[in-house]
């Protein structure tokens, strides 16, 4: 009998098919994740269809109770995962099935190297859903029936997984979706119930919904002392213990049980670092299970890639990508929260402007940087490969999370001249405890790299006298500093920014000498003035560096260069900031300069050591051609001389 309709013959979209293809390649010492991948989208069609009956509880039909199914037939060598939840139009089955909606898959996929570790954990984290089906299979036909849709209006989608898949209308009396997998030849191992069972046991147990497999009917038999042993019906037995794994109590969870758990809400490969479960109860009553990666997902930067976490309220699912409830600086948390408090038909709309969710989300967030204190506190090798992975992520907390940023703030890591590493292993507490007694500001420089941080003339003066400074040089830390200003009591002071004073570090005696070599000096300010006209906001004598002969920095109030450049990278205008020209008057080209009688040589001089400033500040000019026909010209003139 054919109930199938002629089949319509699509391409997968191209993302689709390097992915299969990579994947195949990679996972292969990984098989068994495809029973879990589609296991877990079986359930998750169930509890979409329980949230969706929840209004119109017409769409259950005939048949609420909700179920997985499991079966395996070997003479076909073929596995078949059945749901009876929301099931797929045409329409979705082609979108579903054919393409990879998720931003950013081109870029993924490009990240993808041929190295088969590599890039089975980078596929780990992207999450293969159903396609992981192609890992065993060499032939997957889906049957499929929207719930609410009449039984005449099923889909069948066939494809071999090598480029192609075929769509077709059947008539499907069931609701749901049925996956059957013809298995390869290498993969025949899985066409065994005991082996299955064991699969889901591990990854699938902890799914509120049930998974069946049939049990075979025994005839009845004779038992050992000679009694009857009545024969048993077949039936569907649930193999998975049904429980939502976040209502037990924690005492009775396993570790592995958590990681297991972790692995499916966050399709990941790899284990979590560290999780937090929690039962509040009082004003608002819910339980949160949250888990923090070990590696960054691949889209970490989109700051609007899926947030990692699920709404549950009174363990009916409700959402994924519940944004709500972490603030976007901890976009990596993965997880679940479920409210007892939040009514059923709850909506984006409504979680936006509820007080009941502003609070879950200011205690889980709350949670997630306790969890991480601690681990700073007790596990500082493994807090330094947090650091390494997400550190630029927690960096945009400041700005994000007023209320939290002295706890964001003690758990930043820094590279600091205390250490000869460009590694960021430093906090403001270590920081704080080796600041001298006299020293009342945490001293930072922000520039474009490590080496240039570590080099700016700027740092002469700290080095000196032995004070350390931060070295700050990712993207995002001039906006970290622009909104950190305090720690502990501690201000923040740039060292390339506004007058130097280091305030009581500097004695009496040496703030006298100063006073005089500015007074001395005050005729060669003018000159440099007067010969550097516009170019700079002013010139002053500056005691900041030791072997450089000048620097430049910018005014308190002015914008600060590497603020000026991540703007100008943003495609801002950026008005022209002028920057203060220090000379150094212990500096001996300084000196000499000062002695030069012709102004146009002066002049040179003047205007080259700017150039030399705002190099070593900027990392580039306006004018480099000028600058360095200049300097050939002047160096052709001291070998004539
Ligand atoms: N058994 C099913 N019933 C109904 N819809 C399904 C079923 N399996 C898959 N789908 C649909 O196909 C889509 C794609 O599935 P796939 O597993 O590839 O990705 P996903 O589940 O959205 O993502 P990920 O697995 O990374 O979370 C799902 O979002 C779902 O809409």
């Amino acid at each position: 009998m054919s109930d199938t309709t002629q089949a319509e013959k699509h391409g997968f979209q191209t993302e689709v098919k390097q992915l299969l293809q990579l994947m195949i390649h990679s996972l292969y010492s990984n098989k068994e994740i495809f029973l879990r991948e589609l296991v877990s989208n079986a359930s998750d069609a169930a509890d979409k269809l329980r949230f969706k009956a929840l209004e119109n509880d017409a769409l259950l039909e005939t048949d609420a109770d909700l179920h997985v199914r499991v079966s395996v037939n070997k003479d076909a060598n073929t596995i078949t995962i059945s749901d009876n939840g929301i099931g797929m139009t045409r329409d979705e089955v082609m979108t579903n099935l054919g393409t990879i909606a998720k931003s950013g898959t081109k870029e993924f996929i490009s990240q993808l190297s041929g190295d088969q570790s590599k890039d089975s954990r980078l596929i780990g984290q992207f999450g293969v859903g159903f396609y992981s089906a192609f890992i065993v299979a060499d032939n997957v036909t889906v049957r499929t029936r929207a719930a609410g849709a009449d039984k005449a209006h099923g889909v069948e989608w066939k494809s071999a997984g090598d480029g192609e898949f075929t769509v077709a209308d059947i008539e499907k009396t069931a609701r749901g979706t049925d996956i059957i997998l013809h298995l390869k030849d290498e993969a025949k191992e899985f066409a065994d119930e005991w082996k299955l069972r064991q699969i889901i046991n591990t990854y699938s147990d902890h799914l509120s919904i049930p998974v069946q497999m049939y049990k075979e009917p025994t005839p009845e038999s004779e038992g050992p002392d000679g009694e009857t042993v009545p024969a048993t019906p077949g039936e569907w037995e649930t193999i998975n213990s049904g429980q939502a794994l976040w209502t037990r109590d924690k005492s009775e969870i396993s570790d592995d049980e958590y990681k297991e758990f972790y692995k499916t809400v966050a399709h990941d490969f790899d284990e979590p670092l560290l999780w937090s479960h929690n039962k509040v109860e009082g004003k608002h009553e819910y339980t949160s299970l949250l888990y923090v990666p070990k590696r960054a997902p691949w889209d970490l930067w989109n700051r609007d890639s899926q947030k990692g976490i699920k709404l549950y309220v009174q363990r009916v699912f409700i959402m994924d990508d519940a944004e709500q409830f972490m603030p976007t600086y901890l976009r990596f948390v993965k997880g679940l929260i479920d409210s007892n408090d939040l009514p059923l038909n709850v909506s984006r709309e409504i979680l936006q402007d509820n007080r009941i969710s502003r609070s879950m989300r200011s205690a889980s967030t709350k949670k997630v940087l306790s969890m991480l204190s601690k681990l700073a506190k007790n596990e500082p090798e493994e807090y330094a490969q947090f650091w390494d992975n997400f550190g630029q992520v927690l960096k945009e907390g400041p700005a994000e999370d007023q209320g939290n940023v002295e706890k964001i703030a003690s758990l930043l890591r820094f590279a600091s001249s205390h250490g000869d590493s460009a590694e960021q292993r430093v906090s403001l507490d270590d920081y704080i405890a080796r600041m001298a007694d006299n020293q009342d500001k945490i001293y930072y420089i922000v520039a474009d790299s490590y080496a240039a941080a570590k080099n700016n003339p700027a740092l002469e003066i700290f080095r000196k006298k032995g004070i350390e400074v931060l070295l700050l040089s990712d993207r995002i830390d001039e906006w970290l500093m622009s909104h950190l200003h305090d720690y502990n009591e501690k201000s923040f002071q740039s060292v390339t920014r506004g007058d130097l004073d280091l305030g009581d570090m500097d004695d009496e005696a040496s703030k006298k000498a100063h006073e005089e070599t500015e007074k001395a000096f005050e005729g060669t300010v003018e000159r440099f003035t007067k010969a550097l006209g516009e170019q700079v906001k002013s010139v002053r004598v500056t005691h900041r560096l030791t072997d450089s002969p000048a620097c430049i920095v910018t005014d308190e109030n002015d914008m600060s260069t590497q603020m000026a450049k991540l703007m100008e990278a943003a495609g801002q205008k950026v008005p022209e900031t002028k920057y203060i020209f220090e000379l150094n008057p212990e500096h001996a080209l300084v000196q000499r300069i000062a002695e030069e009688q012709d102004e146009q040589r002066f002049a040179d001089w003047a205007e080259l050591l700017l150039q030399q400033a705002t190099l070593a500040e900027r990392g580039s000019l306006k004018d480099p051609g000028s600058y360095v026909r200049k300097l050939n010209q002047m160096m052709l003139d001291l070998t004539n001389r």
